[in-house]
């Protein structure tokens, strides 16, 4: 489903230049779930957000399918994320002037679906994620559980293939993190392929392969 073959990226910071990607290589098939462990300030989210296709690498190929992402402009990465990537990240970054029903919607917005299509889809995803009751609650008024159920419901409401998940249980206590953790793997038996960035081996453990990343690259760890 996707390639990355020797991705690199580099940042000037004053006089000196860090190497984030050097020369990444990874595969990742159609239903994969898989973690992405390293030490703080290793790339990971740099990785993802080149996935996400909001970020770039100064050279190598990204390739999703048949498409190749590594030669997009800015634009055509824009529709790529619309169409297939869901993201998720740490603090939710839900919208607090609005609903929980409105900030699920949020990426329906721009799309030519009728108001009633774009309601009967809202409620299936709530049905979904079992959070039907909160619709009409302010997300400030929200448990942080309650909180990334939405931001994967917003994520979700396109029907991506790839989700893509930074922390995502890092704000969370133990419990609300396996309530977490049971809908990404549920998700992934529906067929979709999750990378997911974390700092917590319990999170990793969910998934089926564990890579770790250092020195700009990432190997898989064998067990
Ligand atoms: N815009 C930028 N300008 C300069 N350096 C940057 C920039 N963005 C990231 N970096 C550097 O790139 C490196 C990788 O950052 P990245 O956020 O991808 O790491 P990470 O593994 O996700 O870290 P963490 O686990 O702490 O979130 C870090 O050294 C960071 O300081």
């Amino acid at each position: 489903m996707i390639t990355l073959k020797d991705l690199r990226k580099s940042y000037e910071v004053g006089e000196r230049q860090v190497d984030v990607l050097n020369g990444l290589d990874l595969e990742i098939k159609q239903g994969d779930m898989l973690a992405i462990m390293g030490r703080s300030g290793s790339g990971k989210s740099t990785l993802l957000n080149i996935l996400a296709g909001l970020d770039t690498a100064d050279s190598g190929v990204y390739q999703y399918k048949q498409v190749y992402i590594s030669e997009m402009n800015g634009n055509q990465r824009a529709q790529f994320r619309k169409k297939h990537i869901g993201f998720i990240v740490q603090n939710f970054a839900l919208i607090d002037s609005k609903n929980v029903f409105e900030n699920i919607a949020l990426p329906l917005r721009y799309s030519k679906l009728s108001r009633g299509e774009i309601r009967d889809r809202v409620d299936r995803v709530l049905a979904d994620l079992r959070i039907t009751e909160l619709q009409s609650k302010a997300v400030d008024t929200l448990s942080g559980g309650e909180m990334q159920r939405v931001a994967i419901a917003r994520a979700l409401i396109q029907n991506p293939d790839l989700i893509l998940a930074d922390e995502p249980t890092g704000a969370l206590d133990e419990q609300t993190e396996a309530e977490i953790l049971d809908i990404f793997a549920k998700l992934n038996q529906q067929g979709k392929t999750l990378v997911v960035v974390t700092h917590d081996q319990v999170v990793a453990d969910y998934c089926q392969q564990i890579y770790y990343m250092q020195e700009g690259k990432v190997a898989p760890i064998t067990s």
